[in-house]
């Protein structure tokens, strides 16, 4: 397993937001997490990435308790996240957001990391916009940027925070491809999407998230055509 979490929780005053949450995620698996607004979903993410630190329980990644690691260490050991609402440095070209990431994520040699940098760029189709600030991209652009951002810190486990939401169908099918690419690459994924058709198109499981606790976790079409999981994800009468 690359990742564990067991008994998690984590409250905001009165209210749980991650209240037991227990599941592991083998290395290479596509693991997507479905949830109503509210849910608790980029909650769990903070509480991964150490953004957020867990008020009980354990989280494990790659066989080290991490639970109470500071953000900055667990991304050098290899969690890093795309977010909701895409961060870059505006002013900053394509290419120098993504060395920035890198120097952040994982330092080291500057020769390798702008040769890593550019192999991302090609990899997440930005390699034509290298040099343009980031500002002015497009949507799906910067949504590409965010994923090459998360990608430059040198990931074994990624995290993206519905990075479909917003986009055309065609745009969707073409990010779709690059997760699909960055995934056969080898890099395990956790996605929070609520674009399903995206998500259901990678993941070879879905975990549902209500109120913090988790409800289901499974094949795909299983967690579908469960009752409980239509009547509260869906808001569908069966
Ligand atoms: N820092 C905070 N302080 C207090 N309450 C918070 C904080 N962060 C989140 N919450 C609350 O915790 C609950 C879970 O929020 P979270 O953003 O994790 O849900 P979500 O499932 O990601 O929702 P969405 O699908 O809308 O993004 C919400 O009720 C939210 O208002």
């Amino acid at each position: 397993m690359i990742l564990s979490l067991d008994s998690v929780s984590k409250s905001f005053g009165a209210l749980k937001v991650a209240d037991g949450v227990t599941f592991a995620v083998p290395k290479g698996e596509a693991l997507g997490i479905i949830g109503p607004n509210g849910a608790g979903k980029s909650t769990l993410f903070n509480l991964i990435t150490g953004n957020l630190l867990a008020s009980g329980g354990h989280i494990t990644f790659e066989g080290r308790d991490v639970t109470r690691l500071p953000a900055m260490e667990r991304v050098r050991m290899g969690v890093g996240r795309s977010f909701q609402i895409p961060q870059p440095f505006e002013g900053l070209t394509v290419f120098e957001n993504l060395l920035t990431a890198a120097t952040f994520g994982r330092g080291g040699r500057e020769a390798e990391m702008v040769e890593d940098c550019a192999r991302i760029l090609e990899e997440t189709e930005l390699l034509r916009k290298a040099n343009a600030v980031a500002g002015s991209l497009s949507l799906l652009d910067r949504k590409r940027l965010e994923l090459a951002r998360a990608m430059a810190t040198g990931p074994k486990l990624l995290l993206l925070d519905e990075i479909a939401g917003g986009l055309t169908e065609a745009e969707c099918t073409a990010l779709v491809a690059t997760i699909r690419g960055i995934h056969a690459g080898g890099t395990t994924i956790i996605w929070i999407e609520h674009v399903l058709h995206a998500l259901t198109s990678v993941v070879q499981r879905l975990l549902v998230l209500d109120f913090g606790r988790v409800i289901g976790i499974g094949a795909p079409d299983e967690i579908m055509a469960s009752r409980e999981v239509r009547e509260i994800y869906l808001g569908l009468e069966v």
